[in-house]
């Protein structure tokens, strides 16, 4: 479904990716994780067609995502970082222009916001504004957004964050269902036991470089994947100094 090659970029003397090659394969639910800053925000923004890569190439479905943007994003669905959306809008209305701008009529575009709000438990905020609601919501809806198309690829970056327990299950059951079906799920997260439970493949982004990538039994290597991940990023630091903190200013 996804063929990374040679993806870098730079900002300005920081090399935030370099040189990334990857495959992901359709139906597959690959989860990447990273320390902060170590390029997960990068990668997935040059695959859903928000940032250019300074050289290599995305292919999505065997379609160039750089040279036919339009093709590709037809068939992506994205929850992007830092997240901006018509929050002016209700979630209803979110969800169904939505639809409009995604190419499809009135009716279906109307059924499936209902469906979406009913799979994602938001049916009673559904009248109310998207700016009013929890982060968490927003998440939801922004999740539902992005499926409203029926894309065959979803690139989610931290798409849990400030997303309860109960919530995330709700998100995951939907995703997984997806996956199930033939859909590919590609996302971001730095929760190791999410991942864990919900991914069936993995990736491990240090500094802009892929040290890990496989099945979730390959890139544990026998370990838990949170103590994989550490060894990976180069251990645990001690915190030490900063003897003045334990003083207290009283
Ligand atoms: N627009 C930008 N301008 C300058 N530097 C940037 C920009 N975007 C990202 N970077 C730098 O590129 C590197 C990778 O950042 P990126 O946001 O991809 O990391 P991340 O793995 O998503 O981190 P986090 O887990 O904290 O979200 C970092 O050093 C970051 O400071």
């Amino acid at each position: 479904m996804l063929e990374i090659t040679g993806l870098t970029k730079r900002f300005g003397h920081t090399v935030a990716l370099e040189d990334l090659d990857l495959t992901v394969r359709v139906g597959s639910f690959t989860g990447i994780v990273g320390p902060n800053g170590a390029g997960k925000t990068t990668a997935l923004s040059m695959v859903a067609g928000l940032l250019r890569p300074d050289s290599g190439t995305v292919l999505i479905n065997g379609i160039d995502a750089w040279k036919h943007p339009r093709k590709a994003k037809r068939i992506t669905g994205v929850v992007p970082d830092r997240l901006r959306t018509f929050d002016r809008l209700t979630g209803e209305q979110l969800l169904y222009s939505t639809g409009l701008l995604r190419g499809l009529d009135r009716k279906t575009a109307r059924t499936r916001a209902d469906d979406l709000a009913v799979a994602f438990g938001i049916e009673d905020a559904i009248d109310r504004l998207v700016a009013d609601y929890s982060a968490g919501m927003t998440k939801k809806i922004a999740l539902a957004s992005a499926m409203i198309h029926a894309p065959r690829l979803l690139v989610l970056d931290e798409p849990f964050e400030g997303v309860d327990p109960v919530s995330a299950a709700t998100m995951t059951q939907v995703l997984v269902r997806y996956a199930k079906a033939g859909g590919t799920v590609l996302l971001s997260s730095h929760s190791m036991d999410l991942i864990e439970r919900v991914c069936d493949s993995a990736v491990v982004i240090v500094a802009g470089r892929i040290l890990a990538s496989g099945t979730l039994d390959e890139v544990r290597d026998g370990l838990p994947l949170e103590d994989r991940f550490v060894e990976l990023a180069g251990g645990r630091q001690a915190a030490e100094g900063m003897e003045w903190l334990h003083s207290f200013s009283d």
